[in-house]
C-alpha cells in the first residue's frame, strides 16, 4: 500500500488504494447529471492511526541504517552476546596474544638481523660466496643497530621513570602489549582452531564480511575473490534481503544451483533461503538476490484464495494461485498453454487443481470439461457448470473419456478450419482472441480439460476394440488423444490441466508431457521424479521438489517450460498456493452456472445435454490420420508397435492362437517372407532363446531340421509388454 494521504476529512485520514478513478460524464443524456468526484478506493484512520503509522515508518528508516548485526533484535542479541564474550575471555586471550605477539616479533628480528631474504636470495642464485662479505657488513650493521637501539630504549625509560614517573611508561607498555596482542592474534580459520559449543547462526552472518566467508566455505567464490554489496543487508520484517554481485569469473545461475552449500554456510534451511537472479536492464548474469527468510515462509497459515469470494472471472487473466515465500503474488497463464501437477499423495494436488478450475467456472464464456480418475466427491460442485463431467476410472468411465476427447479433438480441428476463414481483424493470427471466444455465436470458448489422477487412466490396458486383443490399448488411445489435444490445442483455445500421483515416464510419456508447458511440482520422494514434472535438466539447475518438506502442503514448484506464457522459463518460483476449500469451490460454481444461464452459455452435461454429438466420417478419418500422426510422434503407441522389436511384431501377426511347440523355422520364416536364417538371427537379437533341442524332426521332415520354439516367442512378446 501506498504512504498514508490525509485529507481534512473531520472523521479522519483517507488512505487511497490504488484503482481506476472514472471519467466524469461530460456530453450526451447523462451530461446533466452532476458528475461526481473522483472515487477513491480507501481506507480510514484516525489521527492517532496515522501518527503511529508515520512513527513507525520513521523507526523502520531509522533501523535499516544501522550496520546489519543491529537491525534485528536476534541479531543484535546475537552480536551483543559476542562482544560481551570477547570481553569475558579478554583477561586470557589478552595475555596470550601478546606472547605470541613477542614470538611473532622476536622471529622477525632474528629474521632482520640475518639479512635472511638477502641471505636466500644469493643461495638461490648460487651467488652466496660472492655475496657472503656483503651479508658479513650488513649482519654486523644491524646487530649494532640492535645493541645501541636496545640500550637507547633502557636509558630512555630509566631517564622517563625517574623524570616523569611510571605513567609514560605505563601507556608506552600498553600501546606496545596491544600491537603485540594484533601481531598474534589469530585470524578466523586458523590451524588450531577446535571444535567449540555453541551454534553458527544466520542474523550475525549477514554482516558483510561474513557473507564472503559463507560464499568461500560454499565453494561459490575462490580464496581471492570478493563480493560486491549492491544493496546492503536489510531485515524487511520477515526476513534478510540484498543483492549483490559476484565477482566477474562467477555466474549466478552456479549459486542457484548450489543453494543448499550457501544455505549450510549460511546456517539456514535451504526452504529459507531464496536466492534469484536479477534480470533486465537492472541485472546481470552475475547479479543476484538473496532473501533469507526468519522463519520457513512455507509453514505460515495457507492464504484464502480471492476466488472463493469473487463474483465472476475473465480467464484471460492470469489466475490468482498463490505468493512466493516474500508474499509476492503468483498468477497461473491458462490460456495458450497446459497445466501438469505432480506429487506425492496429500500434497494437495486436487487442491491445486481445482485453482484454475474454479476461475474457469466463474468465466461464463470457458466451456469446462472434467474427468475425476480418484472418483470422490472433490470435482462434484463443477457438475454444475461442466460441460462433461467424467467421475470415476472405470471402463466405462474411460471410454467415455475417449468419446469426450474425441469430441474435442474434432472440435479442435473444425475450429482451425473455421479459424483460417475469419477475416484478419477478427483473427489477426489464426489462433483465438478474446473476441472470439466470447462470442456464442462463434462457437468458440476457452475449453479446459482437467482430469484427475491421469494415471488410473493412461495406464488402463483394456484392449480398445474388445475383438482385437491385442490391439490398441484404452490408455495408449487416451494419451494419443491429449497429446493431440495439448499440441494443436492452445492455439484454438484449449488448455489441459492433468494432475498424477505418478509423474513417471511410463504413465506420462514424454511425447505428452513435453507438450504440457506449465508445470507445477508438489512434493515428490526424489529428484528423479521432480525432474519428469518439471523436465529434463532442471535438478542441475537447482529445482528440486524433493526437498520441500511434506509438512509444505500445497507448496511447490512453478515453471512455465514452454516460454508461451510470463512465467520464467529458466527458473521455477517456489509457490505458497492459496486454500480454497469445496465448500467455496461449490458456491462458485454456483455463481458460474447462474452466470453461464444469464449468458446463454450452459451446455452439455450441466444442462442435462449427455448424448455427445456423433462425428461426421469425413472428421473421422482425418482425425484417425492426424491425431496418430501429431500423437505418435511423440506419445506412446501400443506396446506392440514401440517395443517389440520388428520381428516379433511380424510374427504375432501370424503365428495362431491354438499353435504351440515348435515349428519348423523354414515355414515360420515363409509366412512373415524372410528366410530361415535371417528370422534365427533375428530372433537370437530379440532374446527369444532357441529350444534345448534346435534340430528336430517336424511336419513329417525325414532327416532333423532347424526348429524355433513359438511359446518361447509368446513368452518373449508377454514379458516386453509388460515391462512396457
Ligand atoms: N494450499 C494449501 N495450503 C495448505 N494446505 C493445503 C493446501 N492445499 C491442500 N492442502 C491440504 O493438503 C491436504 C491434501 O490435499 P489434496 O487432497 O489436494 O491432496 P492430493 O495430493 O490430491 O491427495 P491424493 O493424492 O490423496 O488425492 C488437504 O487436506 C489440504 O488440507
Amino acid at each position: 500500500m501506498s504512504e498514508p494521504m490525509p485529507t481534512d476529512d473531520a472523521m479522519g485520514k483517507l488512505v487511497p488504494f490504488p484503482g481506476p478513478v472514472p471519467e466524469p460524464v461530460t456530453s450526451g443524456p447523462a451530461a446533466e447529471v452532476e458528475p461526481a468526484g473522483p472515487v477513491l478506493d480507501a481506507e480510514l484512520i484516525t489521527d492517532e492511526e496515522y501518527r503511529r503509522s508515520k512513527a513507525r515508518q520513521l523507526a523502520e528508516s531509522a533501523v535499516s541504517r544501522l550496520p546489519a548485526q543491529w537491525q534485528t533484535r536476534e541479531s543484535a542479541r546475537q552480536a551483543g552476546a559476542e562482544l560481551a564474550g570477547r570481553a569475558v575471555l579478554a583477561p586470557v586471550q589478552f595475555p596470550a596474544a601478546v606472547g605470541r605477539g613477542l614470538a611473532v616479533s622476536a622471529r622477525a628480528w632474528w629474521q632482520w638481523v640475518r639479512v635472511a631474504d638477502f641471505y636466500d636470495a644469493s643461495k638461490a642464485a648460487e651467488k652466496l660466496a660472492d655475496r657472503w662479505q656483503e651479508i658479513a657488513v650488513i649482519r654486523r650493521r644491524r646487530g649494532v643497530i640492535t645493541v645501541v637501539a636496545s640500550s637507547a630504549t633502557a636509558l630512555g625509560g630509566l631517564i622517563t621513570e625517574l623524570t616523569a614517573g611510571s605513567l609514560p611508561l605505563l601507556v608506552t607498555g600498553g600501546a606496545v602489549s596491544t600491537a603485540l596482542a594484533v601481531a598474534g592474534r589469530r585470524k578466523d580459520g586458523a590451524g588450531g582452531r577446535s571444535t567449540q559449543l555453541g551454534s553458527r547462526s544466520l542474523a550475525w552472518l549477514m554482516n558483510g564480511d561474513h557473507l564472503v566467508v559463507a560464499f568461500r566455505d560454499a565453494k561459490l567464490i575462490g580464496k581471492d575473490e570478493r563480493l560486491m554489496l549492491v544493496k546492503a543487508p536489510r531485515h524487511d520484517g520477515t526476513g534478510w534481503a540484498l543483492t549483490i554481485d559476484l565477482p566477474p569469473s562467477r555466474k549466478a545461475s552456479d549459486v542457484i544451483s548450489k543453494r543448499e552449500s550457501l544455505a549450510s554456510a549460511l546456517a539456514v534451511d535451504e526452504v529459507r533461503l531464496i536466492v534469484e537472479r536479477v534480470r533486465g536492464d537492472d541485472g546481470h548474469a552475475g547479479r543476484l538476490a538473496l532473501w533469507v527468510g526468519d522463519a520457513d515462509p512455507y509453514a505460515a497459515a495457507p492464504i484464502a484464495s480471492p476466488l472463493g469470494t469473487a463474483a465472476s472471472w475473465d480467464l484471460w487473466n492470469p489466475v490468482p494461485f498463490g505468493t512466493t515465500a516474500r508474499g509476492t503474488d503468483v498468477r497461473l497463464p491458462v490460456v495458450w498453454t497446459s497445466l501438469l501437477i505432480g506429487a506425492i499423495p496429500r500434497q494437495g494436488k486436487t487442491f491445486v487443481a481445482r485453482l484454475p478450475l474454479t476461475a474457469a467456472a466463474l468465466d461464463p464464456h470457458v466451456r469446462i470439461i472434467i474427468a475425476d480418475g480418484k472418483g470422490g466427491k472433490d470435482f462434484r460442485p463443477f457438475e454444475q457448470v461442466a460441460h462433461r463431467f467424467i467421475r470415476g476410472a472405470r471402463e466405462s468411465d474411460a471410454r467415455r473419456l475417449i468419446r469426450v476427447l474425441e469430441e474435442c479433438a474434432a472440435d479442435v480441428a473444425d475450429r482451425f478450419d473455421r479459424l483460417s476463414e475469419m477475416d484478419d481483424e477478427l483473427c489477426p493470427e489464426s489462433k483465438v482472441t478474446p473476441e472470439i471466444t466470447r462470442d456464442p455465436a462463434h462457437g468458440m470458448p476457452l475449453t479446459v480439460v482437467g482430469i484427475d489422477e491421469v494415471q488410473n487412466f493412461l495406464g488402463m490396458d483394456v484392449p480398445l476394440d474388445e475383438d482385437e486383443p491385442k490391439g490398441k490399448k484404452i490408455g495408449t488411445r487416451i494419451c494419443e488423444l491429449l497429446t493431440y489435444i495439448a499440441k494443436t490445442g492452445p492455439a484454438a483455445g484449449y488448455s489441459l490441466i492433468l494432475a498424477t500421483q505418478k509423474p513417471d515416464a511410463k504413465v506420462i510419456p514424454d511425447g505428452l508431457r513435453g507438450q504440457l508447458g506449465t508445470r507445477f511440482a508438489l512434493k515428490v520422494m526424489t529428484y528423479q521424479a521432480s525432474e519428469t514434472i518439471l523436465g529434463a535438466g532442471t535438478y542441475k539447475a537447482g529445482m528440486d521438489a524433493s526437498r520441500l518438506l511434506t509438512s509444505h502442503k500445497g507448496v511447490g514448484l512453478l515453471l512455465g517450460a514452454d516460454g508461451e506464457t510470463e512465467l520464467d522459463a529458466g527458473t521455477a518460483t517456489t509457490v505458497r498456493t492459496h486454500l480454497l476449500h469445496i465448500r467455496e469451490i461449490r458456491q462458485a460454481c454456483e455463481r458460474g452456472r447462474a452466470l453461464r444461464e444469464q449468458a446463454g452459455t450452459l451446455t452439455g452435461d450441466a444442462a442435462g445435454q449427455r448424448e455427445l454429438s456423433e462425428m461426421d466420417a469425413g472428421m473421422a478419418a482425418r482425425l484417425a490420420d492426424e491425431v496418430v500422426t501429431t500423437g505418435g510422434e511423440n506419445g506412446p503407441v501400443d506396446a506392440e508397435m514401440v517395443e517389440l522389436p520388428e520381428v516379433l511384431g511380424l510374427l504375432v501377426e501370424v503365428i495362431e492362437d491354438e499353435e504351440h511347440g515348435v515349428i519348423a523355422t523354414e515355414e515360420l520364416a515363409g509366412r512373415i517372407g524372410w528366410t530361415a536364417k535371417a528370422l534365427g538371427e533375428a530372433l537370437r537379437r530379440a532374446g527369444v532363446p532357441a529350444p534345448s533341442t534346435p534340430r528336430q524332426r517336424v511336419g513329417g521332415s525325414v532327416h532333423a531340421i532347424s526348429v524355433t520354439d513359438l511359446d518361447a516367442i509368446r513368452a518373449a512378446v508377454v514379458e516386453l509388454n509388460d515391462g512396457h
